[in-house]
């Protein structure tokens, strides 16, 4: 069971960097309050300045956060031969494993994550004769992330006064969730877990249980620790978002170290715009903020992404669609 004790301590560790901690738990959030207006101006003001932020949100109960972590840890048991049929049209929405630069990360994804057919479908390529309790958990865990990354985006949208273009991106959003394990580091030494990246998403929201492995890169180069509690989730910006907002708010740089002799378990929850080409909204286009993105595919993103001119990209995002 996982000690919550650790939920009201500081979350992160003095005198280093810190990322703001926002709160987003539900009956704390009254658009009629005056309140409101400046938690805005916080989530604005951390996109902008960090591309990220530590959102407290109580949608996932700590009954929840157990019951997923429970799910996860007999998902990464089932035989790798189970594990690798969870294909996918689209590289790394599947199973990944065993490779050579990443040696301690396993992953797999439940694509359309936030429909019982999704997870249902997922559920029984993993275990044919079924797994109530993990579609169950599955399932509600991804219904509340797509509300926090909804309550985040009406932040960002109203706050550029883009509702409308952010409504026909919202109809054409797709939701995935990744379970993730990292293995205990090999020896004494702080292990690469996942290599510094930026998410190719166009928001990530990420959540890990006790063991402390994600990093991300201030803007003065230093890497950050973020450190985990079952109410926090980390809302970071992806790529597609970076050239949506016409790089108002940029796609942080972030990787996972492994310390210590535990192994790490985490979520990453990926949001997509599938089916319709994503255009800088006119109204973030000015004399002072010249166009700097065409319009681009999400998904065309991704694969252009795992090309060999993707990958050597110092930011695959301007050299894929950048003015
Ligand atoms: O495990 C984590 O906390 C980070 C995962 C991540 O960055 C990713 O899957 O893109
Ligand atoms: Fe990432």
């Amino acid at each position: 069971m996982v000690n919550h004790d650790h939920d009201n301590n500081v979350f992160q560790s003095k005198s280093k960097p810190k990322l703001p901690v926002i709160d987003l738990c539900v009956n704390n959030l009254n658009p009629t309050s005056s309140a409101w207006i400046t938690k805005c101006n916080e989530v604005m003001g951390a996109l902008e300045e960090h591309g990220c932020f530590i959102a407290m949100y109580d949608g996932v109960s700590h009954e929840l956060h157990d019951a997923i972590f429970l799910a996860s840890r007999d998902l990464f048991d089932l035989p790798t031969q189970v594990k690798i049929l969870n294909t996918s049209d689209t590289p790394s929405h599947g199973y990944v494993g065993q490779i050579p630069i990443v040696p301690l990360y396993e992953g797999l994804g439940i694509e359309d994550a936030t429909t019982k057919e999704g997870v249902e479908r997922f559920t029984k390529l993993m275990w044919p004769s079924g797994n109530e309790s993990f579609c169950k958990s599955a399932l509600m865990f991804s219904k509340a992330l797509a509300e926090l990354d909804q309550i985040v985006m009406r932040i960002v949208a109203k706050s550029y006064g883009i509702e409308e273009n952010y409504k026909s991106l919202l109809q054409s959003t797709t939701y995935l969730l990744r379970f993730l394990k990292y293995l205990r580091p090999q020896g004494n030494e702080k292990n690469v877990g996942l290599v510094p990246h930026t998410d190719k998403s166009f928001m990530s929201i990420l959540h890990q249980q006790q063991v402390n492995g994600l990093e991300i890169k201030t803007n003065d180069g230093k890497w950050m620790n973020v450190d985990p509690s079952p109410s926090s989730f980390i809302i970071m910006a992806g790529d597609a978002c970076m050239a949506w907002t016409n790089g108002r708010i940029k796609a942080p740089c972030h990787r996972v170290m492994m310390q210590g002799d535990e192994e790490r378990f985490s979520f990453g929850f990926f949001t997509f715009i599938r089916d319709m080409k994503i255009e800088i909204p006119q109204d973030l286009v000015d004399e002072d903020h010249p166009l700097r993105f065409e319009a681009f595919d999400n998904y065309k993103y991704i694969h252009y992404y795992y090309t060999d001119e993707g990958k050597r990209s110092k930011c695959p995002i301007k050299s894929y669609c950048g003015i």
